[in-house]
């Protein structure tokens, strides 16, 4: 089992799913966005729930949906936890953790030292954080954009749950992040693919290796 868990977020189809459990990852996840190139429908997220083996974790991924949208994707798609990626607020976070009784992980961008005070208030009430890039303004998705974010920024610090570092992240870079970040999880989307929304199998693999082999500078809290 690897040190480092690994959440592959963004499947869109049945066999990506046995990719991601054979590569050791822990999380998978699935976005409920329209702007999205990985958006999927209710039925193919419960055939991808479905197919998940024991041990990997099915995630879904929304961006300010309202409860009757949460009740359609909670009551058809069987799920380990919810995401939050919007502008949900607290409040929105705990109200959502009581209505289903899933975990709850709030997504946070990150830019600059004036974005970590969210990280402390969202982890007071939410389950997990996705630390995750800012996207630049005017950009069409809150995540899943490929950029990364100045890791120093939050280089040796903790939060009040456990959190996952995100943005940008590839094969190639993954091992340098945690080592700079002591993060003990790492999520990517854009990093996998060969084209957007199209998962690559290869680079699955790579990633997860890569982030397994790492050692970090500073120590994992
Ligand atoms: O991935 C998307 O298309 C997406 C759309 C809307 C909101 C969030 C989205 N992704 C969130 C994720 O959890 C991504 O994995 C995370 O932002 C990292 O993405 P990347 O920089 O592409 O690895």
């Amino acid at each position: 089992m690897p040190d480092v868990s690994v959440k592959i977020c963004g499947l869109t189809r049945e066999s990506d799913v046995a990719v991601v459990a054979a590569a050791g990852a822990r999380y998978c996840g699935f976005v409920f966005f329209e702007k999205s190139p990985r958006c999927v429908t209710l039925p193919q997220a419960r055939t991808m729930a479905l197919a998940a083996p024991p041990g990997l974790a099915k995630v879904a991924l929304t961006v300010n949906a309202s409860d009757a949208e949460l009740d359609e994707i909670v009551e058809t798609v069987p799920l380990d936890m919810l995401q939050l990626h919007g502008r949900e607020t607290p409040e929105r976070v705990a109200e959502v953790r009581a209505r289903y009784g899933l975990p709850v992980m709030r997504a946070v961008g990150v830019a600059t030292e004036a974005d970590l005070p969210a990280l402390s208030e969202f982890g007071r009430v939410a389950d997990q954080l996705l630390v995750d890039a800012k996207p630049a303004p005017g950009a069409d998705l809150p995540g899943g954009n490929g950029l990364a974010f100045d890791w120093r920024l939050i280089a040796g610090r903790r939060w009040p749950c456990p959190w996952m570092l995100a943005g940008g992240l590839t094969p190639q870079n993954v091992a340098r992040a945690i080592e700079m970040t002591g993060a003990r999880q790492v999520d990517v989307s854009s990093g996998v693919e060969e084209a957007p929304g199209r998962k690559d199998p290869g680079r699955i693999e790579a990633f997860v290796k890569a982030a397994s082999q790492s050692v970090p500078a500073v120590p994992r809290l």
